[in-house]
């Protein structure tokens, strides 16, 4: 609802042009392009949104963990090419050290793994949901923070941690009543390009930066595909094979190509099998194109689409057994899905999903003379003492109280006048019923 202006206080008129001059200039109040502010109608629809992140995280037994925004640079620097890494918000502090804002949180994952040592057991299931930030160029006027929400595990190294992730998200989309037929997820794994590269004798060296490259599949054309292949060091026949590869839509055709003794078949076969027990299989579809674009994925990799192509991927993960040791410690294997807030709430619109959410208050206490206020002070305290949410109002005129109970949604309206206090009483209107009583001081709950 939209207060008119002769309801709220009078907004100081803008200062003339002459008085500019002895006045601050209005400063720009938009925030820092690329980010976005939370007034209260979008923090509700975040923190709706958010609730359901938790939930599922809570249902999934995962544990909440948190980081600090800001990151050493190093834990960022791989040389696969991935557009995250050329996109580092990143900067010199004044005590010269190299810090970024993070792009992604698996790596601050992954550092906190190794700082604890020995002192957690594994498995361990982890989530967290935090702001991102990258630096791109406003010339596609694209975002440059989002909030992600991340589940990992670390410490399972059968697809079963796989199974567990894809059942978070596919709760968390039954929760906001997206159903399979609205949204897919693509389910592949990274040692299907492995097994290709293997089979061509290609070096393992060049395996993350193929992956990058691959991830472009239908982003850009195949001629282009083929040519940073080619730059990468992959041989036409290579890529040939991977071409072919990418387009098989079947585990059957999957086998054919690969032999059925490969380690991709069997976890992808299994995967598939997991997911008829959980009954999420008709969420899944086997896609031998999708390898996710981050350069420390080595197996399972999965992304949530919408079944309409209208929109970029919800959400995508995998596994990365392979990480820890470049930060220089031993591997734990680990698997893991991002999850961002933006797409989400596209698709929900969409979807006509998105939820009517109303600010909502318990009590409005309104003192109806002005030497009421200590005593409308008082009720308030008592009321918000039991837990109750209390908008304390005064030097309004009644009309506008009773707008504003409605604008606010406020259940009860407490009148605190003096007739009823001579006798220790308030009246009390309920907003629903037009319901009016009078209750003792003591006795408001
Ligand atoms: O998903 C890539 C990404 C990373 C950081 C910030 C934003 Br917006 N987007």
């Amino acid at each position: 609802s939209t207060a008119s202006r002769e309801d709220t206080d009078e907004m100081a008129d803008p200062p003339s042009a002459g008085e500019l001059s002895e006045q601050q200039q209005l400063i720009d109040v938009n925030p820092p392009r690329g980010t976005r502010d939370f007034p209260p109608e979008d923090m509700r629809l975040r923190n709706w949104l958010f609730g359901h992140f938790r939930e599922v995280s809570r249902i999934l037994s995962f544990e909440e963990v948190d980081f600090p925004v800001l990151e050493s640079e190093s834990l960022f620097i791989r040389k696969a090419g991935e557009e995250i890494t050329q996109q580092l918000y990143n900067f010199e502090d004044k005590g010269g050290r190299r810090v970024v804002l993070r792009p992604e949180i698996t790596p601050s994952l992954a550092r906190l793994v190794i700082k604890q040592g020995k002192s957690v057991s594994l498995p361990l299931k982890w989530f967290t949901i935090g702001q991102c930030w990258r630096y791109e160029r406003m010339t596609r006027g694209r975002r440059r923070e989002h909030y992600q929400w991340n589940m990992d595990i670390f410490g399972v190294s059968k697809v079963r941690a796989e199974a567990e992730l894809i059942h978070a998200i596919v709760l968390f989309f039954e929760r906001l009543g997206i159903t399979s037929s609205d949204v897919g997820i693509r389910v592949s794994s990274r040692k299907v390009l492995q097994a290709v590269l293997q089979m061509y004798c290609i070096p393992e060296k060049i395996f993350a930066e193929v992956c990058v490259i691959v991830d472009k599949w239908g982003k850009i054309t195949k001629e282009e595909v083929e040519k940073e292949l080619s730059l990468a060091g992959v041989t036409p026949e290579a890529v040939k094979g991977i071409v072919e590869v990418l387009s098989l839509k079947s585990l059957d055709k999957l086998e054919e190509v690969l032999g059925s003794d490969g380690e991709a078949v069997a976890d992808l076969k299994k995967l598939f099998e997991l997911a008829e027990q959980y009954g999420y299989s008709q969420w899944l579809t086997f896609d031998a194109s999708i390898v996710r674009g981050l350069a420390y994925y080595t197996g399972v990799v999965f992304e949530a689409f919408d079944r309409e192509g209208k929109l970029r991927a919800i959400c995508g993960g995998g596994r990365y057994d392979r990480l820890l040791s470049t930060f220089g410690s031993d591997d734990i294997p680990a698997c893991g899905f991002g999850f961002g807030d933006a797409v989400i709430v596209e698709l929900l619109k969409e979807k006509g999903l998105l939820p009517d959410l109303m600010r909502q208050v318990d009590d409005i206490v309104f003192p109806l003379d002005e030497e009421l206020d200590g005593q409308a002070s008082k009720i308030a305290t008592a009321l918000r003492q039991k837990g109750r949410s209390v908008d304390l109002v005064e030097e309004k005129r009644l009309k506008w109280v009773f707008k504003h109970a409605e604008r606010i949604n406020a259940s009860r309206l407490v009148l605190v006048g003096n007739s009823e206090l001579q006798r220790g009483m308030v009246r009390v209107k309920v907003l629903s019923t037009r319901e009016e009583y009078e209750v003792k001081i003591g006795e408001l709950s």
